[in-house]
């Protein structure tokens, strides 16, 4: 069924919404004002044609756009789409009671992406690379990416002869690019066992290719170069498939916020502190506690500390976060700055903790507005006040949002 819908705003997504007698309905790549020729069904619709196009329209920059399931939001002109964004983490937090400070979102540039997770895949016809439909299985072959940093884009050819070499089925795999100072450093999960000959020829590609580590499923198959990252001034090298943030500038940026808000601080604790993002930043300050739950990420960090220069003391633990929190004793005991990073669920248990501790700064970095602003109510709940919230685009055009939150919990009076 087709019908005629007309959008009256952008949702979380970055679909547009139509109002109708049977509630709302999602047209994917609308704008907020169109008229549009949808088909209907049920609540999602998709579009058909745009009648009555918004003058906030504008030509997406990628000939995939559309297909591909990356981007939600090439078509909108820039001042709204950021806007839009912001207002995604104003909305978040103010649907928590919480009215603090957000700033404008600081923009992302196009070319910028340092990581890419293709989905790969040989077929009778050739090879499959690329990234997967909206809501699909099925891979857009790229030609292109006006996200992804140009070293991976024009690696793409290099990449599919890769692909080619290391599938040892016809079923998709993933394939982890990362742009580094040594060149790009290729993680593959689920290609299949590589053995005798077939590894060989390989190892014998990546070698030719200049390309600086191949590892499958965490295995390193071949490593000519060390694919360094710096965390400010220290080189780290991280484990294969290692979280990373994805652009280097809005990691600066995240990085320069957390340490200006933790300057006071002598002894800080880093919790979700991945390969050291943070902690080898903050530790040309002060004394850093940094707590992982990857066994492979903390033993990096640690590596990066001991050959790193001009640092205070790190020290690293490998503590599942979830299960066993920091408790607010802990912290007392020995902190007096803190920054936290976890994954999209957040940190609740952890957030606990931190609210009941008298840490004076505390810096909570989050890919997610919803979790981020669940856990600032905790912790304000818990005596802190907000001082500053910061939008940080990292996946431009896409609903993705990264956000460093400032906190500060005034002393208690004798
Ligand atoms: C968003 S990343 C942040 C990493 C680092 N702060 C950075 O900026 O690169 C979240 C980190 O939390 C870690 N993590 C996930 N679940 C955890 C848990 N239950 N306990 C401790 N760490 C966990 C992941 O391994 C990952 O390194």
């Amino acid at each position: 069924m087709s019908g005629i819908l007309t959008i009256s705003r952008l949702g979380a997504q970055g679909d547009g919404i139509a109002e109708t007698g049977q509630g709302q309905v999602f047209v994917p790549f609308a704008l907020p004002g169109e008229k549009v020729n949808a088909s209907l069904d049920g609540k999602k619709a998709d579009l058909v044609s745009v009648i009555e196009p918004s003058p906030l329209r504008v030509e997406p920059p990628c000939r995939h756009f559309g297909d591909c399931g990356g981007c939600a939001l090439q078509h909108l002109e820039e001042t709204a789409y950021r806007e839009w964004k912001r207002e995604k983490l104003v909305e978040a937090l103010r649907s928590k009671g919480l009215e603090a400070p957000v700033d404008d979102l600081v923009p992302c540039q196009p070319h910028t992406r340092r990581r890419a997770a293709f989905t790969a895949r040989t077929t009778d016809k050739g090879v499959l690379l690329g990234f997967n439909a909206a809501l699909s299985h099925r891979i857009v072959d790229v030609e292109e990416c006006p996200l992804l940093l140009p070293s991976i884009v024009d690696s793409l050819p290099l990449l599919r002869d890769l692909t080619a070499l290391i599938a040892r089925s016809f079923k998709p795999f993933r394939l982890n690019v990362t742009h580094t100072a040594s060149g790009l450093d290729v993680a593959a999960e689920g290609s299949g066992s590589l053995e005798g000959k077939a590894r060989q020829a390989v190892v014998e590609f990546v070698v030719r290719s200049g390309l600086a580590r191949l590892s499958i499923d965490g295995e390193i198959i071949v490593e000519p170069k060390k694919p360094l990252i710096m965390a400010g001034e220290v080189a780290v090298l991280p484990p294969p498939g290692a979280f990373l943030q994805a652009v280097a500038e809005a990691e600066t940026t995240m990085a320069g916020l957390v340490g200006a808000h933790l300057a006071k601080a002598k002894r800080v604790a880093d919790l979700f502190a991945g390969v050291g993002t943070f902690a080898l930043r903050l530790a040309r300050n002060g004394e850093v506690h940094a707590v992982e739950g990857d066994a492979a990420a903390i033993a990096s960090l640690d590596r990066a500390y001991r050959f790193g220069e001009g640092l205070k003391k790190v020290t690293v633990e490998k503590r599942d976060l979830f299960v066993r929190p920091l408790t607010f004793k802990e912290l007392d005991a020995t902190f007096d700055g803190l920054v936290f990073d976890p994954p999209r669920a957040g940190a609740e248990d952890q957030a606990k903790q931190i609210a009941r501790s008298q840490v004076r700064f505390v810096a909570a970095v989050s890919c997610n507005p919803v979790t981020l602003a669940r856990d600032l109510r905790i912790l304000v709940d818990g005596g802190y006040r907000i001082t500053r919230v910061v939008p940080v685009d990292q996946f431009l055009w896409s609903p993705h949002l990264e956000a460093v939150a400032l906190l500060e919990k005034p002393r208690k009076r004798r």
